[in-house]
């Protein structure tokens, strides 16, 4: 690590990391609270740096400024002397929690993700190599087969790691990447981290541990309200803050109760001639380094410079807040030009891999998988002990109960195609977070869970169908009709998927998805316009019942089964006073009702995408949290 000032940066060729530095960072959060001040330091390729410093002084947000995922605001971050946010090179940020998928095997996690992260002309054989690889150099390849969940801490942790080292990052950060693991497995892991340091690639991470920084090479020191208090190797640290361990150098920071007099004091000793930290970055004391190079079992290069001609090193694009890639690249070999190897998957490519990525999933969530199927067919069966057969007789027909056949059907396809869609993405908003990070579009992701989920929709719709039909609870129909009633209630699932999804991407977290259930659910109950007929609620509800997408495929249903005709000459004397209650709610042409019920789909589709483009595009939680 050097200090302010230094000499103008140079482009690394030789070497695959990068040399980060940033340039009097400041960072306001929401309130207008300042949590990082003036705050300027370099990490240089081959050094593993510790973020140190008490709970809430800003570790995470300087991580995340230098990483590009959070910008400040204000202050220059700059990769080999380009500013972050013109780079494309890979760069790699692993959060706090291992947001991986738990459910599947780890090879397979990786493979995927390798298939995000690496060009799009990346061959099998390649991808399995790379993978293969990575799984030696972190030790896993025994537990390659095993399934994520199944995992211990430190092997968990070492696979969120894996997947970043797929892409061969030029530099990589790491958000507290020990917490939660017991010392021996946290200095195996970072043992793992000073073996890619000295591959040559800056390795930054933020730490509550004072004895992590033992095995690093350099320590940043935050006091309070995100001052910077030290910056250099953990022996001049010491020397620094005048303790004997690094555990007292957070009870000294604290001591002081002003904490920009730390900035101040830095801002002194970093002047030229007198600078304690420079003479010990030329030349870190053997000590600071206990874990050697020479000490590790493995000699496998965990971020080889890629081959010349695949281009990886330099045409990744950096993980910025966006989601999109930047202007500017830095290129090794100095070249403008993109090659077909070089370009990530294509959108079309991305859907089919999330879509298969997530029949996998599902297929091996067998619960899941019953719970999905299961619920459909409970309810097809408690409405058959609910709906009298022949309701629909023209000769004696029930027509109240007719109504409710009508609303249940609508009502059911409804709340099954929410169900399905409400826990689909914020339960793994955290890994969408990171994958569009590495490339992966928000449409392919919401295509790829509408891929996965419809056609499971499709089948139960049909069994309900099919099954009230066969047991004539709805009566005798062309297979035309049929095929109508079918259009119906499918549109109104995808309709209702596509609200799902859109409720779980706006919500931060599963127990909020859960909470909003009822909100959702009542007033398509109750102004659906069949308990109370649209014509007879007060003015305010008959509004709200055009935004009700159940009202459209109720009339619509209603329409193909000729209710109309029905109650009005069927040989029910109940017929006529109900038609006129319900004056022309089912005398609309059927494909009207599919115009709106498409239009609802595609609406709430495309606002689930756009949600999911403003939340990930969002500087915020890298935590794992949800949004
Ligand atoms: N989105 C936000 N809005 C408002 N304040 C925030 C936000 N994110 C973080 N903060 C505040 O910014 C400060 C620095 O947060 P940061 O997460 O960087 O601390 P930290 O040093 O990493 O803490 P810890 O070690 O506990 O993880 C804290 O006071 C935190 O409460």
């Amino acid at each position: 690590m050097t200090v302010r000032g230094s000499s103008a940066p140079e482009i690394a060729t030789e070497r695959p990391g990068l040399r980060v530095e940033a340039e009097d960072l400041e960072q306001i959060v929401r309130g207008g609270h300042r949590t990082l001040r003036g705050v300027s330091l370099a990490v240089r390729p081959g050094e593993l740096v510790a973020i140190i410093g008490a709970s809430g002084v800003g570790k995470t947000m300087l991580l995340d400024a230098l990483a590009g995922i959070r910008p400040p605001a204000s202050g220059r971050v700059r990769y080999d002397g380009v500013d972050q946010g013109r780079v494309r090179a890979p760069v790699a940020y692993v959060p706090q929690d291992d947001i991986i998928h738990t459910s599947l095997p780890l090879v397979r996690v990786l493979r995927y993700a390798a298939r995000l992260r690496l060009p799009a002309g990346t061959g099998p054989a390649e991808l399995d190599a790379r993978v293969a690889e990575v799984l030696s150099v972190l030790g896993l390849t025994h537990r390659a087969g095993l399934r994520v969940g199944l995992l211990s801490g430190g092997e968990r942790k070492r696979a969120s790691i894996g997947v970043e080292l797929l892409a061969r990052p030029r530099v990589l950060f790491l958000d507290e990447p020990t917490s939660g693991l017991d010392p021996p497995t946290a200095i195996e892991l970072l043992r793992l981290l000073r073996r890619l340091a000295a591959d040559g690639v800056p390795v930054v991470l933020t730490t509550h541990s004072p004895t992590d920084v033992d095995h690093c090479d350099k320590v940043a020191v935050l006091a309070r309200d995100g001052h910077l208090a030290f910056a250099g190797n953990p022996a001049a640290a010491l020397a620094y803050f005048e303790v004997d361990t690094v555990a007292d150098i957070y009870e000294r920071v604290a001591e002081e109760p002003d904490p920009a007099q730390w900035s101040r004091r830095l801002a002194v000793v970093r002047q030229p001639d007198h600078d304690p930290a420079a003479p010990s970055d030329a030349a870190p004391p053997p000590d600071a380094v206990p874990l050697s190079r020479a000490a590790l079992p493995d000699g496998v290069p965990l971020c080889p410079a890629a081959p010349p001609d695949t281009g990886v090193a330099d045409e990744r694009r950096v993980g910025g807040p966006d989601g999109r890639r930047a202007g500017g690249a830095l290129r090794q070999d100095g070249s403008g030009a993109a090659t077909d190897r070089q370009r990530r998957l294509g959108p079309i490519r991305q859907t089919a891999l999330l879509t298969v990525r997530g029949l996998e999933i599902l297929a091996r969530n067998r619960l899941t998988l019953a719970i999905l199927v299961g619920s459909p067919v409970a309810v097809v069966l408690m409405f058959l002990m609910l709906f009298k057969a022949n309701t629909f007789s023209f000769a004696r027909p029930s027509p109240s109960a007719t109504v409710m056949v009508l609303f249940w059907i609508a009502f059911g396809v409804f709340f099954f195609g929410l169900i399905y869609g409400l826990l689909q993405i914020c339960t793994e908003f955290a890994i969408l977070r990171r994958e569009t990070r590495a490339g992966l579009g928000v449409v392919p992701y919401a295509v790829s869970k509408v891929a996965v989920l419809l056609p499971l929709l499709a089948v139960a719709d049909l069994v309900l169908l099919g099954v009230l039909r066969g047991l004539d609870r709805l009566p005798a129909l062309a297979w035309s009709r049929f095929g109508e009633l079918y259009l119906t209630v499918l549109l109104a699932s995808a309709g209702a998927l596509a609200l799902g999804l859109l409720c779980s991407a706006a919500v931060s977290d599963p127990a909020q998805a859960t909470l909003s259930l009822p909100m959702l659910c009542f007033p398509q109950v109750l102004f659906v316009g069949a308990i109370l007929p649209v014509p007879v609620m007060a003015p305010v509800g008959r509004w709200l019942s055009w935004a009700m997408s159940n009202r459209w495929c109720f009339e619509a249903l209603g329409h193909t089964l000729g209710v109309e005709h029905l109650w009005r000459d069927g040989g029910s004397p109940l017929g006529p006073p109900l038609l006129a209650t319900y004056g022309h709610t089912f005398s609309r042409p059927v494909w009207q009702d599919w115009a709106v019920l498409g239009g609802f789909a595609v609406l709430f589709f495309a606002a689930t995408c756009a949600v999911l483009a403003a939340k990930c595009g969002r500087p915020g939680s890298t935590r794992g949290r949800g949004a």
